[in-house]
C-alpha cells in the first residue's frame, strides 16, 4: 500500500498551498507563501499593488505551476498536473472574474456566459438554458441574445460574473473584479457574487486592494512584496522626517498593511 504524502492538505481545506515559490523572469513574484481556504469560504487576498496577490491566484488556480511549492485542490494535486490537466481542472471547477470582462465581442451574451459549457462539450440546448438561468438571477436576462458591445461597463462584468457561475464550480476566483467599476456598481457586483456564492456553496477567493471588495471577506491573508505580510521584512527605518510625515507616514501604512 501507498503511504499518503506527508504534505497531504487538511480534510476541511478545499485549496491548500504550502511554500509556495514563483518568479517572473528572474524577478520574485511569491516567496515561500502557504495559504488554505475551507470549504464555502470567502477568502481576500490583500496587499498593495506588487505584493503578489494575482501571482497566487494564478498559482491556485492552475493558471501558472509553482517553481516550488505544492498545491492541492480537495485531494487532487495540481502542482504535478500538466498543463492539460489544469486546463480541464480550471474549465470544469473553477470560475475566474478578472479587472475586465474579456468577453468576446462577435458572440451573443448568452453564448459568452455559456462557454464554459460549450467547451466542455455540453449541448447548445442544455448551456443555453443555464447560461440564461444565470443571467436571469443576475438581472441581465434581458441582454441575452445581444452583443457584449450593447452593454455597459457593469452590465458587462455582470456577464463575466455569468460565465463564472454557469458550470456551478466549486470556486470561484476573482482578480479585482470590481476594478473597473463605481461604487453602487462595486457594491451591487459583490452582493450579486457573494449572494451567489453562498447558496451554492462557492468558495471564493478574491485578490484585491479594495477596501470594500475585502470586507465582503470572512478572513483576509494580507500580502506584502510576494510573503504573507507578516512574515516581509521590515522596511528600513527613514531617516528622522519631521513629526508631521512621521504621523501621516503611519496613517499611510495603517491603511495599506
Ligand atoms: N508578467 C510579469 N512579468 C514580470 N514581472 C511580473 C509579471 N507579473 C507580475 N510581476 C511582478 O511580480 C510581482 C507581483 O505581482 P502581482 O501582479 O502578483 O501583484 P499584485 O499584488 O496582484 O499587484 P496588482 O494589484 O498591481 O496586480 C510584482 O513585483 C510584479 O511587478
Amino acid at each position: 500500500m501507498v503511504a499518503p504524502p506527508e504534505t497531504a492538505p487538511p480534510d476541511n481545506d478545499v485549496l491548500w498551498a504550502r511554500s509556495l515559490h514563483y518568479s517572473h523572469s528572474g524577478s520574485p513574484g511569491l516567496v515561500g507563501v502557504s495559504v488554505g481556504v475551507r470549504q464555502g469560504e470567502i477568502l481576500a487576498l490583500t496587499g498593495p499593488r506588487g505584493s503578489g496577490k494575482t501571482t497566487l491566484l494564478r498559482c491556485l488556480s492552475g493558471q501558472l505551476r509553482p517553481e516550488q511549492g505544492e498545491v492541492w485542490f480537495n485531494s487532487v494535486p495540481v502542482h504535478t498536473m500538466g498543463a492539460l490537466a489544469r486546463e480541464r481542472l480550471r474549465r470544469d471547477r473553477f470560475g475566474w472574474i478578472g479587472p475586465e470582462p474579456q468577453l468576446l465581442p462577435e458572440l451573443k451574451v448568452w453564448e459568452n456566459a455559456a462557454l464554459p459549457l460549450l467547451l466542455a462539450g455540453a449541448s447548445h440546448r442544455s448551456a443555453k438554458h443555464a447560461a440564461c438561468e444565470w443571467l436571469e438571477r443576475l438581472d441581465i436576462g434581458a441582454f441575452a441574445r445581444k452583443r457584449p458591445g450593447a452593454l455597459n461597463r457593469a452590465e458587462c462584468q455582470r456577464v463575466a460574473l455569468a460565465r463564472a457561475l454557469v458550470n456551478e464550480p466549486a470556486v470561484i476566483f476573482g482578480d479585482e473584479p470590481t476594478a473597473p467599476l463605481h461604487r453602487a456598481e462595486r457594491a451591487l457586483l459583490l452582493r450579486t457574487l457573494t449572494t451567489a456564492a453562498r447558496s451554492h456553496g462557492i468558495t471564493v477567493v478574491l485578490a484585491t486592494h479594495d477596501e470594500e471588495t475585502a470586507a465582503v471577506a470572512d478572513r483576509r491573508v494580507p500580502l506584502l512584496d510576494g510573503r504573507p505580510a507578516a512574515t516581509a521584512p521590515a522596511a528600513p527605518e527613514p531617516p528622522g522626517p519631521p513629526a508631521a510625515e512621521t504621523t501621516e507616514g503611519q496613517a499611510a501604512c495603517s491603511l495599506s498593511a
